[in-house]
């Protein structure tokens, strides 16, 4: 069963909102980065990543964001375009802000972190003015990532952009992608995710980015079903909860739930997951995949791209994923 609908007569798939950055991995493992002396660049953002990673899949697949005056910006957009993302939402700087660098630590497969140089980034400068709503109703989803509400007037255009959306009949996928350090205040970071989240159709997130949105509502005794329902009240179709290595689980607005189970993976770096996950997910309930069976196209997508060095670089090709689901060890929840 798929609860959603999608406006066909679109020609975009796929707009996704938000930052453009660059992921700096260390290319020495297993190790603290004091430790480390060599990087590989790539482009990211976990926004960045989900379209980067839809358009692998074969989505026709659009950006709206801003990148830098520079060679950093330059090289984030020509890797869109040679991802064949649509690039025209995209817009450069002017004020001199720089690019996001997310450098990343693998000191052990399961202990990963990520240190994020994020002030005056051109991500969070994009203008509700630089948000058309002749674009996005073009294209039969919106993806916002939370991360862009973290500031203004990047906060303003993710609202306008789900104001044309809602207008227009765009499913809004939310993927919460939390990064505490883009945020000053928990009360203000609970506010806008549960302003934004009331107008969107899929809420995507761990349980740690739901308890971050419910602790300002004092909601302290909160479970995966509770909080699905919480939305339910609003625009929501389709809530789903990301417990890591423990799999997932998707509830549904007419009281059904999916437990997805793992593909269990060569772990090379943890993160990557929910972004992997989100763009197969999405590919597969646009493209007739029941919630299950599109729940397991994000685990086998998420299991790919942990196994691998990069995140965006690393997303497959629906081939590569098809042929992955066909051959790879399933784990289901027991
Ligand atoms: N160790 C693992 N082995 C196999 N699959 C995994 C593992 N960790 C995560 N996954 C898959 O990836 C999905 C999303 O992972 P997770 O819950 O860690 O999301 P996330 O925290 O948003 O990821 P990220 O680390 O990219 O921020 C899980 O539901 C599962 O399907
Ligand atoms: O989202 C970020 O800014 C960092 C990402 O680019 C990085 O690849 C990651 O954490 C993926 O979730």
């Amino acid at each position: 069963m798929n609860p959603l609908t999608f406006k066909q007569d679109r020609p975009l798939d796929l707009i996704a909102i938000g930052r453009l950055c660059i992921d700096l991995n260390a290319n020495e493992t297993n190790r603290p980065m004091e430790e480390t002396n060599t990087f590989t660049k790539y482009v990211g953002g976990s926004p960045a990543n989900i379209a980067i990673g839809s358009a692998r899949l074969g989505q026709k697949t659009g950006f709206i964001g801003k990148v830098s005056d520079d060679q950093m910006g330059r090289f984030i957009t020509n890797y869109l375009e040679k991802n064949k993302i649509d690039t025209q939402g995209v817009t450069v700087d002017q004020t001199g802000a720089v690019t996001g660098l997310a450098f990343t630590e693998i000191k052990s497969p399961s202990d990963c972190s990520i240190l994020m140089y994020r002030d005056n980034v051109a991500d969070l400068k994009l203008h509700p003015s630089e948000v058309s709503e002749d674009y996005i109703k073009q294209a039969k989803v919106l993806l916002v990532s939370g991360t862009a509400l973290a500031q203004s007037p990047s906060r303003e255009a993710v609202f306008v952009a789900l104001e044309y959306a809602n207008k227009h009949n765009v499913t809004v996928f939310f993927d919460l992608d939390y990064r505490p350090y883009t945020w000053t205040d928990e009360a203000e970071t609970a506010v806008y995710y549960n302003l934004a989240a009331e107008k969107c159709d899929v809420i995507i997130g761990t349980r740690e980015e739901f308890d971050m949105m419910e602790k300002l509502l004092n909601i302290n005794e909160s479970d995966d079903h509770y909080t699905a329902s919480r939305w339910f009240s609003y625009r929501a179709e389709l809530v789903v909860i990301k417990h890591g290595g423990e799999g997932s689980i998707a509830y549904t607005k007419d009281g059904d739930s999916h437990r997805s189970g793992i593909f269990p993976a060569k772990v090379l770096k943890t993160f990557g997951a929910g972004d992997s996950y989100a763009s197969a997910f999405i590919y597969g309930l646009m493209n007739q995949k029941t919630v299950s069976e599109a729940m397991k196209m994000g685990s086998a997508s998420a299991s790919i791209v942990i196994s691998r060095h990069s995140c965006s670089d690393a997303m497959p090709t629906i081939e590569e994923l098809q042929n992955y689901i066909d051959t790879a060890e399933y784990e289901p929840v027991v």
